[in-house]
């Protein structure tokens, strides 16, 4: 049975992760996604179980004591957390999924799945994530500038991935990633 991959896919919020990740699962089927849990309000438009599972601090707290996530970390005053269960049972079935995590996550998966394929994704400048963080217009204005500066903090981390993508031409970006990950 083909062996399946685990891709990590991170980079500062804005970037356009969550753009390019619906355009690979729509160009490639076989692609799984894990939906992560966390106790961030949905935004306007999500929905549970697509975009994440919704939880509260304590529920969450609960499910890190009972080792039900693969990892965890906490981002801009909310907690995330990519559940295990889909991800063994996608890796057993010889398939590949994605995982769309920050840096502190794709960091604790580097460590426990050293093949797995990790790929960051940067912005063309700061001015322009922040221009489409804005642009966006789904999160409060605190959100916003710890986002930011959290931004700075995975950029400058950016020679940990063997794979580096400036989302510049959205296009160009989408097939970058192709490459990276279809490329061995
Ligand atoms: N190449 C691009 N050029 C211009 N705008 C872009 C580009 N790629 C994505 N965007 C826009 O940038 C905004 C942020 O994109 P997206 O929500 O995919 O980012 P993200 O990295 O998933 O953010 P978060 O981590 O906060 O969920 C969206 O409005 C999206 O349409
Ligand atoms: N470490 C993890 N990070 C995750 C997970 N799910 C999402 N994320 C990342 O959090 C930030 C903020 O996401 P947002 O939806 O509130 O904009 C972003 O970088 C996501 O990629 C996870 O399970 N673990």
């Amino acid at each position: 049975m083909a062996q399946g991959k685990l891709i990590v896919i991170t980079g500062p919020s804005g970037v356009g992760k969550g753009t390019i990740v619906r355009s690979l699962l729509q160009r490639h089927p076989e692609l799984c996604l894990s939906v992560s849990t966390t106790t961030r309000n949905p935004r306007l438009g999500e929905i549970e179980g697509i975009d994440y599972y919704y939880t509260s601090q304590d529920e969450f707290k609960t499910a890190i004591a009972k080792t039900e996530f693969l990892e965890w970390a906490e981002y801009a005053g909310n907690y995330y957390g990519t559940p295990k269960t889909k991800v063994k049972e996608v890796l057993e079935q010889g398939k590949s999924i994605i995982l769309e995590i920050e840096l502190l996550g794709a960091r604790a998966i580097a460590q426990c799945f050293p093949d797995a394929r990790r790929i960051l994704i940067l912005p063309p400048s700061l001015a322009e994530l922040e221009a489409r963080i804005r642009k966006r217009g789904k999160d409060p204005e605190l959100a916003i500038e710890k986002r930011l500066a959290r931004a700075k903090e995975e950029i400058a981390a950016k020679d940990e991935f063997e794979f580096q993508i400036i989302n510049h031409d959205l296009e160009q970006a989408i097939k970058e990633v192709e490459e990276a990950i279809f490329s061995y």
